[in-house]
């Protein structure tokens, strides 16, 4: 473990041909990538972010549990993304295993569960970003949950960025208050605030847990001249697509007002339909990204 410049402790991860990796042991927040040697992190954090003990860290990979959004009794996203009783279950050079068990805090909320997550981050051999996250219902009573993984792409100019893969696909518009449209295009771009949850989205081919294959959404990213490639298994059927703009920027104090234009967030994620766990009962689901010139 290491001590980040004004963040959190943090486990490093490099692979052998240089691409490497960060998280924060807090809320196991993915914060940097960078697939190819001396690459700047695929991931955005925002310069004004703040890493204390009761923080949510404004970029990198938030983990949204037990809860997404408001959807729910708990804060916004639910508790996991602030909670620094996370453990490191196994490590080795390319990656490391995160747990996270009930507590007393936890136990106090309006979540009052008993539960285990585990969550996986990987570095493959091609320098993809594989993360897998597993959630046991440890009690004896019935539990649903809704999770996401709300990874912010650093992007060049989100105004020549656009999310592609969603044709067809149903959403709800958050700025609609939640009706339910279509997707008619083939590529999402952004010219305002854009707040969906697109869900189930087309399925790829399962292969893509490594970061290769077709993936089920792309972020082309012209101004870098590259496509964030995006896979995601059937248990994650839902996919986010959110960038704040410069109104709801100008209302964030960790984000600085033009900062909406060097990112989207798309989250991977179970939303529209809650996870059910019987007693006993494993839940998996895992996201692998890989960029592409
Ligand atoms: O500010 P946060 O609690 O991190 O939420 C940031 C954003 O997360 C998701 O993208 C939601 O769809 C948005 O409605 C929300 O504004």
């Amino acid at each position: 473990m290491s001590q980040g410049a004004g963040q959190a402790a943090t486990v490093s991860l490099r692979n052998s041909v240089g691409s490497k990796l960060e998280v924060a042991k807090h809320g196991a927040h993915v914060l940097t990538w960078s697939p190819g040697v001396n690459e700047e992190s695929v991931l955005f954090v925002s310069p004004a972010a703040k890493f204390g003990p009761q923080d949510a860290i404004r970029g990198g990979i938030p983990i949204c549990f037990p809860q997404f959004g408001p959807r729910g009794a708990l804060e916004q996203h639910g508790f996991c993304r602030k909670n620094n009783d996370w453990a490191i279950a196994k490590q080795d050079e390319k990656s490391v295993e995160f747990e996270l068990k009930d507590s007393e805090s936890t136990r106090a909320s309006a979540w009052p569960h008993t539960f285990q997550v585990n969550y996986l981050v990987e570095l493959t051999d091609e320098g993809n970003l594989a993360t897998k996250m597993k959630v046991k219902n440890t009690g004896s009573e019935q539990f649903t949950f809704t999770c996401a993984l709300h990874t912010y792409f650093g992007v060049g100019d989100i105004s020549s960025t656009s999310v592609e893969g969603l044709r067809g696909c149903e959403y709800e518009d958050s700025l609609q208050g939640g009706k339910v449209l279509q997707e008619q295009e083939d590529a999402i771009r952004f010219e305002g605030e854009v707040d969906r949850v697109y869900g189930p989205t087309p399925q790829g081919d399962e292969s893509g847990e490594d970061g290769e294959g077709t993936a089920e959404i792309e972020i082309k990213d012209q101004s870098h001249k590259r496509r964030i490639c995006i896979f995601k298994s059937s248990s994650f059927p839902d996919a986010v697509v959110w960038n704040p703009w410069i109104e709801k920027s100008q209302k964030m104090a960790d984000l600085p007002d033009d900062a909406y234009k060097r990112f989207v967030c798309v989250e991977v994620g179970a939303i529209r339909q809650p996870v059910s766990l019987q007693p006993q009962q494993e839940w998996e689901a895992s996201q692998a990204i890989s960029v592409k010139s």
